[in-house]
């Protein structure tokens, strides 16, 4: 089976431009995953505890994965590029959220899909809309370009040769 995916990536140790070009790469080298289309690179200040600025992004990947197997690979993507879970919303190397799942709505325990505080956060929404403008959020029914207007872009910048 075939579904298309949105993964939102995020750095805020080390270098972040060269790490995260490197995790599309290893998203890309991973079988049942093809890269559809990528966001530029954004500067953007940490929402949450006081922690470094963080460069975010997104992707649409084609995958021929199930959900949960999905999650696990990117899961296991972090690790190698050795995010340790110091604490939740800490500084990471990598991050990787799956977003969305072609219209899918799942909560388990150990997934949420659509991802439950992407619609609250512009260093998601922002390059999602750059990418998937007119994909339908399925728990709001809303599309992206749309979302993106209700939430404060200011702290989301645009780097410079992207
Ligand atoms: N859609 C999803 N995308 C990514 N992780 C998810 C998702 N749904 C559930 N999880 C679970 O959330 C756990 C916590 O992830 P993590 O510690 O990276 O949170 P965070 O990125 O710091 O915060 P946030 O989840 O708010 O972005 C992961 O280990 C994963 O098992
Ligand atoms: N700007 C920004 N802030 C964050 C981010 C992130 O990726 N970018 N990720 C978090 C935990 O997932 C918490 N805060």
């Amino acid at each position: 089976m075939q579904a298309r995916c949105a993964v939102a990536l995020g750095s805020n140790i080390g270098d972040s431009h060269t790490i995260l070009e490197a995790a599309i790469e290893r998203l890309v080298y991973t079988p049942g995953i093809l890269l559809q289309a990528k966001s530029r690179w954004y500067k953007t200040k940490a929402v949450g505890p006081p922690q470094p600025d963080y460069l975010n992004g997104c992707a649409v990947l084609q995958v021929e994965l199930p959900p949960q197997l999905l999650l696990d690979t990117l899961l296991a993507i972090e690790q190698e590029f050795g995010r340790v879970r110091q604490q939740h919303w800490g500084p990471r190397s990598l991050d990787l959220d799956l977003l969305l799942y072609d219209d899918l709505i799942l909560d388990t325990p150990t997934l949420q899909i659509p991802h439950p505080r992407m619609r609250e956060r512009a260093f998601v929404l922002v390059p999602l809309a750059e990418i998937a403008a007119n994909w339908i959020e399925p728990v709001s029914g809303r599309v992206i370009k749309e979302l993106v207007k209700e939430v404060d872009c200011s702290d989301v910048h645009l780097v410079k040769g992207n």
